[in-house]
């Protein structure tokens, strides 16, 4: 459904930010470039869910901004049901739906505004939005406040209200970047729950997190990128192979000990 083959992007250095106070320097800062992704691969087949892994600052984000066609990768190939993600990223587009680190929400529109607003940008019938789209508003628990303003509602309420909007135009690839950071338990648990109803609707779903218990909740598959390298692909049950006990942590850390 979604391939990610040798992905790299290298971002110019501001010249201010040079001076690194006696610190070591990154290993990717080469030059004026700092090669935040160097060889990143993944894949995640329909109906599947890859829980994306990485110490911060690993490139995690970098990749799944690429992914969105936000951000162009400076060499790999992407793609998403046989298209090219970077030659047509207007074709791409309508198959990703991709929830940032930043809600990128209107304020001054109501949730419904919003999530209309984009849908509409896809293309999506008013039909659709009249008699289907109230199914995606409940599974997320936003209906109640679809009709407030989106700078009157919490975080949670409005990391909610940008998944509806991620989701609105039944895109065949849900990238989600840290979905629960900041959230409470329950905001937590429907977003969790949410994934698995997309996941059986046949959605492929990319998500970064640093929660270790999302990973053993609800991937199929873990990627973990460590300095801009990919250095792990496969299944959860083998991830939890790279520890005796079967630790999830401990894997994590053995496979980030054996990437250095
Ligand atoms: N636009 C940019 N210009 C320069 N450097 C950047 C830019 N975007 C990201 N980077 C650098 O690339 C590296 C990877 O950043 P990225 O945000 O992808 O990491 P991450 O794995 O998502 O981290 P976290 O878990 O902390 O969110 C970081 O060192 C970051 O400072």
């Amino acid at each position: 459904m979604i391939s990610v083959e040798n992905l790299s992007k290298a971002f110019p250095i501001k010249a201010h930010k040079k001076k690194n106070n006696g610190q070591s320097k990154d290993p990717r800062e080469q030059g004026n470039q700092f090669h935040a992704l160097k060889d990143v691969s993944f894949h995640c087949d329909k109906g599947e869910v890859l829980g994306l892994l990485g110490p911060n600052g690993a490139g995690k984000t970098t990749a799944l901004r690429i992914l969105s066609t936000a951000l162009k990768p400076d060499s790999g190939i992407i793609n998403v049901s046989y298209v090219d993600v970077v030659k047509n990223p207007k074709i791409a587009k309508q198959k990703i739906g991709f929830l940032s680190g930043k809600t990128g929400l209107y304020g001054r529109l109501t949730a419904r505004e919003n999530i209309e607003f984009f849908a509409k940008l896809h293309g999506v019938t008013d039909e659709f939005l009249k008699n289907d789209a109230d199914e995606i508003y409940e599974s997320l628990a936003i209906t109640s406040y679809l009709d407030r303003r989106v700078e009157h509602l919490s975080t949670g309420m409005q990391q909610k209200v940008s998944i509806a909007r991620a989701v609105i135009h039944n895109p065949e690839v849900l990238v989600l970047d840290e979905p629960t950071t900041g959230l409470d338990i329950m905001a937590t648990e429907t977003i969790m729950e949410f994934v698995q109803l997309m996941k059986q609707q046949g959605t492929a779903v990319i998500f970064s997190t640093h929660h270790l218990d999302e990973i053993a909740l609800l991937a199929d598959r873990v990627s973990v990128i460590y300095q801009g390298v990919s250095c792990f692909d496969d299944s959860v049950g083998n991830f939890q192979q790279q520890a005796s006990d079967l630790d999830l942590r401990k894997a994590f850390m053995n496979v980030l000990k054996g990437a250095q």
